[in-house]
């Protein structure tokens, strides 16, 4: 079944489709990582993006069912060099083809990976259909440059209603603005009793859990799309400790008074170095991210930069300089990637007890 993948600047690959045969339009981003397919396909912050991968072999070690990041891929479209037809691991229980036929995502395989991803890195993020050979290309560029992204996304990734994760640890309410599960891994692993709620949650909904801490989740889309969260964080900041990461890093930023912009085209993949700024440490990082806290809105807000990007110098974490809070663009969950950057998770923990201690040492002294 031959397909092509068009892009907005007048480009036409031809390929091989596998999964969904259906049509698909989406913006077109690719990730570096030579691992974590899986991982990628699934993670809800990319939704409504077409995915590119390119390392040129994908599906090698097939689907298995511990390494989702969501139940269901909220992707538009996959596109791959090759696309194995013969995984082989020993948790393998499904080939990417059969798991984008059981999910309805179409995927187009024979592509030069690639050249794509210099034809994005030039021109810079580009939107794009992947469709039947049979469709007429001038009339499907014509639908595409016509076509306007979504900007519901997270509305739609989201859970619909509060769910608990129960641990005996310290409470966290986790804001899921499309949520990658390894953030509810990572607190589950550290007992934390944590309660998942809606993106649109109210400040006070939450206060009124009594967290000790908040989490703030990854993500898809704009910031800017989801103005009730940005009122949500405000109405948090200085009454509980923050820890956000991505969109939330983002949300956060724009909370506090700085400014995001939208990237070239964005970093997506499993090694990107990051500095951290306070002790010179450099750790390597899983990134997706198409949006970054633009760097001249800072100096005018009550917010730290923690963290840079070495590729390009952007701006990979944040902390408030009066009230216990801070963010990061990149991963600390990992999934896919390497875990250098997990004892953010700690560092989550340590500002939740000090923030206990500093409540308790207020306390006594009113008392006295
Ligand atoms: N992974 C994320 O949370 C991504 C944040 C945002 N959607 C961006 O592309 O920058």
């Amino acid at each position: 079944m031959k397909k092509q993948l068009i892009l907005e600047d007048g480009t036409i690959f031809i390929g091989k489709g596998f999964g969904s045969d259906t049509n698909s339009i989406g913006e077109v981003v690719f990730n570096t990582g030579m691992t974590g397919y899986q991982e990628i396909l699934s993670d809800p912050s990319y939704c409504g993006q077409i995915v590119t991968l390119t390392y040129p072999l994908i599906g090698n070690y097939g689907i298995n069912r511990d390494d989702f990041e969501s139940i269901s891929p909220a992707i538009s479209g996959f596109i791959v060099k090759e696309a194995s037809e013969f995984p082989s691991n020993w948790r393998n229980e499904q080939s990417i083809a059969e798991y984008f036929e059981m999910k309805n995502i179409p995927g187009i395989a024979g592509i030069d990976t690639r050249k794509l991803t210099r034809i994005i890195r030039q021109h810079g993020t580009l939107k794009g259909a992947i469709c039947s050979i049979s469709e007429n290309p001038e009339l499907i560029l014509e639908k595409l440059r016509a076509t306007k992204l979504r900007n519901d996304q997270v509305k739609k990734v989201s859970t619909k209603t509060p769910y608990p994760s129960p641990g005996r640890g310290r409470r966290v309410v986790l804001v899921d603005f499309g949520m990658k599960h390894g953030i509810l891994r990572e607190l589950n692993k550290r007992d934390c009793d944590v309660i998942v709620v809606p993106y649109n949650t109210t400040a006070e909904e939450i206060l009124s859990m009594s967290p000790d801490g908040v989490m703030l989740s990854n993500g898809p889309g704009d910031p800017k799309d989801v103005p009730e969260a940005i009122t949500m964080i405000k109405g948090l900041l200085g009454n509980v400790p923050i820890f956000g990461i991505c969109l939330g890093h983002q949300l956060f930023a724009l909370a506090c008074g700085a400014n995001t912009e939208k990237m070239k085209f964005g970093h997506r993949g499993s090694n990107h170095p990051v500095k951290d700024l306070q002790t010179g440490k450099v750790a390597l990082t899983s990134q997706n991210h198409g949006y970054s806290v633009e760097e001249n809105s800072i100096s005018g807000s009550p917010l730290e930069v923690t963290h840079i990007a070495l590729n390009d110098g952007t701006i990979e974490g944040l902390k408030h300089k009066e009230v216990p809070a801070f963010t990061v663009q990149y991963h600390p969950e990992a999934s896919p990637g390497p875990e250098d950057a997990n004892g953010l998770f700690e560092q989550f923990l340590q500002m939740i007890e000090s923030h206990k201690e500093e409540g308790a040492a207020a306390c006594q002294s009113v008392q006295i």
